[in-house]
């Protein structure tokens, strides 16, 4: 008889103890969270059939143009941890500056802002390829019933409490940290509830898969061009396999399973590369070194890097930790 699996409701009050902080209050985020992504999911699987793809006609303060799915998304994960009052503060990808939420009320005693990307991996939505959703969240530093300002949200990411992701793909997963490993949750549809499939999730150390867009090849960095001839050599378990989603999320959950390495670095074209630091990077960077992997710059581990900017980019390199070494390696030799 199979095991009967855990839901991830379960799972959260199970391990609520283990968590330094744990009051109950970042079970109930993690369980608005899950809310959240139930509601973007059926829309997600919808998509094409109800008038949900194709450009909202704004543009977001990334300079980018805003999907109508980035919209829905951003608007439903704000609703849901706004109505459920669980949060200070939130910062959107999609949003010009940071929401402070009932902060000026002194009986308002929450303590965690999330940072947020509703829709990862935009440029894929319309083409049915798979899409994510990315989430990071700190303690505020600022004293609670107090408004939350920008220091909260310029937190480094190794103050992270917990991070996590949901992929939006031929299933749904939710997969997150609390600092204390990272584990997967699979959707059954047909419930309606998450359940515990990949429990302690850890990147291979070494793997023979990697992710860039090498499309931009001409403009990357000397270091970057030299790793990636690097793994296209016939040598030893190399030539690696190019895979690419264009989804950071689905890019880097199947390195994670599969053993990769996932690369978006600088270029003449992006001086800082393209990934933002507050809404991907820390919270994938997090979840690599939770799971045994390793996420960097190219030489500044990526969790130790001191925002500045609430919308900054960085160059990025995540995934298993033997080969970020080695790109690594690549960039300070170059
Ligand atoms: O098309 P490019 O330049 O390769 O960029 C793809 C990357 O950009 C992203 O789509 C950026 O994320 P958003 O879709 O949230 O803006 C990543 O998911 C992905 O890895
Ligand atoms: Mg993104
Ligand atoms: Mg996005």
């Amino acid at each position: 008889m199979s095991h009967k699996k855990q839901t991830l409701g379960e799972f959260i009050i199970e391990n609520q103890s283990s968590f330094k902080y744990s009051s109950g209050e970042l079970s109930s985020l993690i369980n608005s969270i899950r809310l959240a992504a139930k509601v973007v999911n059926h829309e997600v699987n919808k998509a094409g059939l109800v008038d949900i793809i194709g450009a909202a006609g704004d543009m977001n303060v990334q300079g980018e143009d805003q999907q109508k799915l980035d919209v829905y998304a951003n608007e439903k994960f704000i609703q849901t941890l706004t109505n459920r009052n669980i949060v200070c503060g939130i910062a959107s990808e999609e949003e010009d500056d940071f929401i402070s939420i009932n902060s000026q009320d002194e009986n308002h005693q929450n303590k965690y802002i999330v940072l947020i990307d509703p829709l990862d991996g935009s440029s894929n939505i319309d083409v049915n390829v798979s899409v994510g959703t990315i989430f990071s969240i700190y303690r505020r530093v600022t004293p609670v019933g107090t408004p939350v300002t920008l220091e909260d949200f310029l937190q480094k990411g190794s103050e992270q409490v917990a991070a996590g992701y949901v992929v939006y793909g031929t299933s749904t997963m939710l997969v997150y940290t609390t600092g204390d490993g990272v584990n997967g949750f699979t959707l059954n549809p047909a419930i309606g509830s998450f359940y515990l499939s990949h429990p302690d999730m850890q990147f291979p150390e070494n793997g023979t898969i990697y992710s860039v867009n090498e499309g931009n090849y001409i403009h990357f960095p000397q270091g970057i061009k030299n790793y990636i001839k690097y793994c296209q050599e016939e040598e030893n378990d190399r030539p690696y396999t190019s895979r690419y989603i264009g989804s950071l999320v689905s890019d880097f959950h199947r390195n994670m399973i599969k053993g990769g390495v996932y690369l978006y670095p600088q270029s003449s074209k992006n001086p800082n590369g393209k990934l933002r630091l507050l809404y991907e990077c820390n919270p994938m960077a997090f979840l690599a070194e939770q799971a045994n992997g390793k996420a960097s710059d190219g030489f500044v581990r990526t969790m130790d890097v001191e925002p500045t900017e609430l919308h900054q980019r960085v160059p990025f390199i995540c995934g298993s930790k033997n080969m970020v070494k080695k790109a690594e390696e690549f960039m300070r030799n170059a």
